[in-house]
């Protein structure tokens, strides 16, 4: 067929092959419906799309036909200023490195039916995880470097279909239940224009196709506190993706950390997944032998070349072809590794292996020619081409509303973490009060005071910067997960994360500590300033919750984020004017003050305290009198190095 860019006629022809594939995928009903408890009945309702959302189902697939064509993958190893790692061997290159390329993947061809589960396996570093990153489009560095291509239902790139990615790890709120976790994503991924009631009705869908009724109101749970078990986390991870009814679904060793028999119930939920008309594609760990004859069709790579790709029915008959018949009693996957694997125990076992090795190489090599087309030859029927994601996911506010929900739910549900912040706010307000409590009207008073009033700029905000930056590391893997998956927006997070807090947190906490602090201290009872003093800690609270997002963009891990943290906050005690009088910085550097948001909150708690006072002179004559300067409010202002203004 020939190359075209049209949409129009791209469009009827995927739809021609679509209908085509669905009327063989509604021919193998019948099978699937009688395979295990895991199939029910398909709904009797008429197919819609997700993303039309007029009538929700999980049965409304867009069969996609995968074809993998001549996939090399490499990567310049060479070092480089992006690596910091390779720096010494960067300068001992004199700068000048040539570039180093490794092939991760060597000439890949596959051929995926919809309807079909493929695994993809191999020994360690056998570049499985590469060739799936590669297929979802999940790596994108300027270091890799791609050959041959991968067309989903004839287009380049999987951004043409519904895809979804399960990744390794199960992120999830460990306070929610399964149907809460489902219920929020579907709410994040469905778009505005479906109903509530659609919306339960495919989480209702995915808890029974994902045998998830059993716990479907346990909480997800953490180390701490039990909740579902490791096999029913990585299903409701499937289920979250499921969410989005993806046409094709990759998963990165979904039964890894998983006891034999959840392994084997997870992988029959994938084959159940694929019966549906997906295109299910998975990587694996040594499968056991029951879990085997789920496939329908297998990878095996060794040191980045594929040994075989095709039907499992036909992988055995093609090893005994070559020589390599499976023993009895042997586990078809882990002897189908075995021969592929090099062993570098001994020279003479690598030297054998690798030689073995070789051989399979280039016997699938010449295979694989006649058993693939070239690429000219398969159906390319348009560019790489990106599915509008705008219309698939919820909008602005009601990403602000659920996620406030969901923040608050989760936050109540930590009673610990949520009175943290509350104590924290308590103790140091009366530690710091008792230790300024019922400040003098003298010199010394006022010298107590610029202190206090800086320790209520710098302490407790650093506090709250070390707290909001640790949570954060904790939270930001869920909204990194989210966001790479279209459904929550960055400004939409961080406002939600606030609003939720206000009430909790952004607003009692400054409060608290502002109303120990200030008449501990024995500060002015004026009503005026008193809430002006609680508006400034206030406004400085978010300016730290802020920094602290700033730094955890920055870097994710706690170690890295807490560093950059505290060269902003050293940085900021610096500029304040507490130290070192501002207006007497460095020329060069005497600007850094303008951007330190210290250097407005103590400026601001200054003003309030001192702008218009007159402390106790013991020289009479009040204010006039020049013996009385120091105790004016202006001059100790001035003396701060704050502008008049
Ligand atoms: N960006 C990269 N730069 C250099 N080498 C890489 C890069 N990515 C992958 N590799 C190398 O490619 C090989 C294949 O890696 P990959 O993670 O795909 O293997 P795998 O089969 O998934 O292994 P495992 O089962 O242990 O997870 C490994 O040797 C790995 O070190």
């Amino acid at each position: 067929m020939a190359l075209a860019d049209d949409g129009k006629e791209d469009d009827a022809v995927g739809q021609a092959a679509a209908v085509d594939v669905e009327k063989a995928e509604l021919g193998s009903t019948t099978d699937a419906s009688t395979d295990g408890p895991l199939n029910h009945n398909k709904l009797d309702q008429s197919r819609f799309s997700i993303a039309n959302a007029v009538n929700l189902s999980l049965d409304d697939v867009e069969p996609t036909d995968v074809q993998i064509r001549g996939l090399t993958i490499a990567v310049d190893t060479s070092p480089s200023w992006l690596d910091p790692s390779t720096y010494p061997e960067l300068f001992s290159a004199k700068l000048k490195a040539a570039p180093r390329i490794k092939t991760l993947l060597h000439s890949v061809d596959a051929s995926l039916k919809p309807g079909t589960l493929t695994a993809i396996i191999g020994g360690s570093g056998s570049g499985k995880t590469t060739l799936l990153n590669n297929l979802a489009e999940r790596v994108v560095s300027s270091r890799l470097s791609q050959q041959g291509l991968a067309t989903f239902n004839g287009r380049v790139g999987v951004n043409s279909v519904r895809h979804a990615y399960v990744m390794q790890q199960d992120i999830l709120l460990p306070t929610l239940t399964v149907r809460e976790t489902l219920r929020y994503s579907a709410d994040l991924r469905l778009p505005s224009s479906t109903t509530a009631e659609d919306r339960e009705r495919v989480v209702e869908e995915v808890i029974r196709e994902l045998g998830l009724k059993e716990c479907a109101n346990t909480r997800i749970g953490n180390s701490q506190h039990r909740g579902c078990s490791g096999g029913e986390k990585r299903r409701v991870s499937i289920g979250v993706q499921l969410l989005a009814n993806p046409s094709v679904l990759f998963l990165d060793e979904p039964t890894t950390g998983l006891d034999a028999t959840s392994a084997f119930q997870l992988v029959r939920t994938l084959k159940s997944l694929a019966q549906k008309g997906r295109t299910v594609i998975t990587t694996i760990h040594q499968p056991r032998s029951e879990i085997w004859d789920l496939f329908d069709n297998l990878v095996i790579l060794s040191k980045g070349s594929p040994v075989f790709s095709g039907p499992v029915s036909e992988c055995l008959p093609w090893f005994k072809e070559l020589g390599y018949q499976l023993p009895l009693f042997v586990n078809p996957a882990e002897f189908v590794i075995d021969i592929a694997a090099v062993d570098n125990r001994t020279t003479e076992l690598e030297e054998e292996t690798s030689a073995r090795l070789e051989r399979l190489k280039a016997a699938w090599k010449i295979e694989s020619e006649s058993r693939f087309p070239p690429v000219q030859d398969i159906a390319v029927m348009g560019k790489r081409k990106k599915r509008s994601q705008a219309a698939t996911h919820a909008g602005f506010l009601r990403q602000v509303r659920i996620l406030t929900d969901r923040t608050l739910k989760v936050t109540y549900r930590d009673p610990l973490g949520m009175t943290a912040s509350l104590l924290e706010a308590v103790i140091m307000g009366v530690v710091i009060g008792y230790l300024f409590f019922n400040l003098g009207r003298d010199q010394a008073g006022i010298r107590s005071r610029e202190g206090l009033l800086y320790i209520a700029t710098g302490l407790q905000g650093y506090l709250i910067l070390m707290f909001e930056t640790y949570r954060l590391t904790i939270d930001m893997p869920t909204f990194d997960r989210e966001s790479s998956e279209h459904c929550v927006d960055a400004v939409p997070y961080i406002l939600s994360r606030r609003l939720a807090r206000l009430i909790t947190e952004d607003f009692p906490v400054p409060f608290l500590f502002s109303l120990i602090l200030y008449f501990m201290a024995g500060f002015d009872h004026n009503a005026a300033k008193f809430f002006t003093f609680f508006s400034i800690g206030f406004v400085n609270h978010y300016a730290c919750v802020m920094c602290a997002f700033t730094c955890v963009v920055a870097v994710r891990h706690f170690p890295g984020a807490s560093l950059i943290a505290n060269f902003a906050f050293t940085m900021q005690s610096l500029a304040c004017g507490m130290f070192i009088q501002s207006n007497t910085i460095p020329v060069y550097v005497r600007w850094l003050k303008w951007i330190t948001w210290s250097f407005y909150t103590f400026g601001a708690y200054c003003g309030n305290e001192f702008q218009g006072s007159f402390y106790d002179c013991p020289e009479s004559g009040g204010p006039s009198n020049p013996a009385c300067l120091q105790y004016t409010g202006e001059f100790i202002m001035s003396s701060l190095g704050f502008p008049r203004n």
